[in-house]
């Protein structure tokens, strides 16, 4: 007999038979038992019957237990067991109820484990039993019944009937159970990868604010100066590559210094927000508004000429001259001066045209502030002049 901790690291099949065989087998001894108590048989019989139904059960589940393939090595047992269960019941001359127990028991375990495959395996290994037993000794009946032996068998197979359907039930609890645990993984695996598909997206928004907060002036809102390098040279290649004009205008407000003299830091930058908004109202999707430097704004206008670009910043003028803003209920209205330069009428590359954007703005501020003034060969030549 095996211990507990041995059985347990067998093959469940093995340890299911090991149980059901040493059970079954045990009532089979004592069906026949009782029949051979009914009928006196040599102590041959007695010995066979105690080695097939009480040592056997064991003896093939130390076979399988140790065999390399357990479970084939089960199975195999199962036709053992019904061929000597055919030679059982042809040398018992085929009594009744005990080959009709023995039938369904190999029969029925082995479809559970081979479905009808293993059906007429079991009854072909049960003929082959028959037929052998039939060529050691001439066929012969069993008229003879006993009662108490029909009994015990009669209850032996209700009661291995009943274990097949316990396991039965077992097993399919088992699998709903496992199928239940399965289903759970699979929806707390699903709402881990939304939660971490959200996480991704959240990341990548942040991302997204990140570069933007990188690329603009935290007071303003408007492109830093770094947008403005990184950007002025892919504008300036595109518009190179479809012919098309550029243009830069660059201005600064007039006099802002005073605002911030006058009313405080707080009031010029308030002014300073409202020409960024302004310029943003009055720009293009395509155009670019940087912060320049303190008080300085830069406007990049891909695909606008000269003539049009002058009127933009005309635009921009006018509407912040306008804007009619106040700080503490006092009047802090500035106006600006604006230079305007264009490619590639008057330079070829960023850095040539806001030089000539800061020759214009420069001529601007010196010509008395408030105006628009676009570089020309004249106010290259006023520049140097007072220089
Ligand atoms: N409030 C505020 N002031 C700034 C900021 N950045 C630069 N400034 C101020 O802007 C002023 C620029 O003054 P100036 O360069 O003398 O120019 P201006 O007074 O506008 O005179 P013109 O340009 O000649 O008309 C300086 O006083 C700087 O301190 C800022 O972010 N906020």
């Amino acid at each position: 007999m095996m211990t507990g901790s041995t059985q347990e690291n067998s093959h469940w099949i093995v340890r299911l038979n090991y149980r059901n065989r040493t059970a079954s087998f045990a009532l089979l001894f004592a069906a026949i038992g009782v029949y051979f108590y009914g009928v006196a048989h040599s102590g041959f019989a007695w010995a066979m019957l105690v080695l097939q139904f009480l040592i056997y059960p064991h003896l093939m589940y130390l076979r399988a237990r140790h065999s390399r393939s357990p479970l084939a090595a089960e199975l195999n047992n199962l036709l053992c067991d019904s061929l000597l269960f055919g030679i059982w019941i042809g040398w018992l001359g085929f009594p009744l109820w005990i080959s009709y127990t023995m039938v369904i028991g190999v029969t029925i375990n082995l479809m559970v484990f081979r479905g009808p495959k293993g059906f007429l395996q079991a009854a072909a290994a049960l003929a082959a039993g028959v037929l052998l037993s039939l060529a050691i000794q001439s066929p012969q009946l069993a008229h003879y019944s006993y009662w108490p032996s029909d009994l015990l068998c009669i209850a032996g197979l209700t009661l291995y009937l009943m274990m097949v359907g316990n396991v039965a039930f077992t097993r399919n609890d088992r699998i709903r159970e496992t199928r239940d645990q399965l289903h759970k993984s699979q929806k707390a695996l699903q709402q881990a990868n939304q939660a971490l598909q959200r996480q991704l997206e959240e990341n990548t928004l942040l991302q997204q604010q990140l570069r933007e907060q990188a690329d603009r002036d935290p007071l303003t809102g408007a492109y830093n100066r770094r947008y403005f390098d990184v950007s002025i040279n892919r504008e300036l290649s595109f518009c190179q590559r479809h012919e098309q004009p550029l243009s830069l205008v660059l201005l600064d407000i007039d006099h802002f210094k005073s605002v911030n003299d006058d009313h405080g830091h707080q009031a010029g930058d308030l002014l300073l927000v409202t020409l960024a908004n302004l310029l943003h109202q009055h720009s293009r999707a395509s155009d670019i508004v940087c912060r320049f430097g303190g008080e300085e704004f830069l406007i990049v206008l891909p695909n606008t000429d000269c003539t049009t670009a002058k009127e933009r910043a005309e635009q921009y003028r006018v509407a912040f001259a306008a804007a009619g803003v106040t700080w503490l209920d006092q009047p802090v209205s500035r106006t600006l001066s604006a230079g305007v330069a264009c490619f590639p009428a008057q330079a070829n590359d960023a850095a040539g045209l806001i030089h000539c954007a800061d020759v214009a703005l420069y001529e601007a501020k010196k010509s008395g502030r408030n105006r628009v003034v676009s570089f020309s060969d004249e106010t290259r030549e006023a520049t140097h002049l007072s220089s």
